[in-house]
């Protein structure tokens, strides 16, 4: 009879996401394109944690098939977790670098590089403007 005592805890969705800086403290956002879910809203790039993936091996590779870079993480950061209408998805951020590579965006619409001042300006996906608010107040990397 316990079985579906916390119903709200099943099909939460863990996505892993990169907060991108770079050497001159400037923050990747990218935006979803048009077709994707949450279209045209702004995010961090990473995305769904795949069976027997740690975070940090999934965001590498999401980060290598979005953008075409490579990255080393920095720090992590407290997860969100968000209700969507939908859907629960527990977002798990991770500052970040590129180490090698050009970014091209491979399945975004747009993108830039933002001072932290700026970040809260986009019209960003509900899950995330707890990550930014978090950085905004918390932003060294050490
Ligand atoms: N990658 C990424 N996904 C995010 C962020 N914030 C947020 O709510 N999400 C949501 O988390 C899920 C991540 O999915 P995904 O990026 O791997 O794949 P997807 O676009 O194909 O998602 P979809 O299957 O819902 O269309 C999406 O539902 C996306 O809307 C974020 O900052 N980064």
């Amino acid at each position: 009879m316990f079985l579906l005592a916390k119903p709200y805890l099943r099909n939460v969705i863990k996505v892993t996401c990169a907060i991108i800086v770079n050497a001159n403290g400037l923050v990747f956002a990218a935006q979803r394109s048009a077709t994707m879910s949450l279209p045209l809203k702004w995010e961090f790039p990473g995305g769904k944690i795949e069976p027997g993936e740690t975070a940090e091996a999934s965001l590498i590779r999401e980060i290598k098939e979005e953008l075409h870079v490579d990255v080393e993480i920095l720090k992590a950061l407290p997860v969100n977790t968000h209700q969507y209408p939908n859907v629960s998805i527990q977002l798990i951020p991770f500052v970040c670098r590129i180490t090698s590579g050009q970014i091209v965006l491979k399945e975004h619409f747009d993108f830039k590089w933002l001072h932290k001042d700026e970040l809260l300006a986009l019209d960003w996906a509900e899950a995330d403007v707890a990550v930014v608010e978090y950085y905004i107040e918390y932003n060294n990397i050490n």
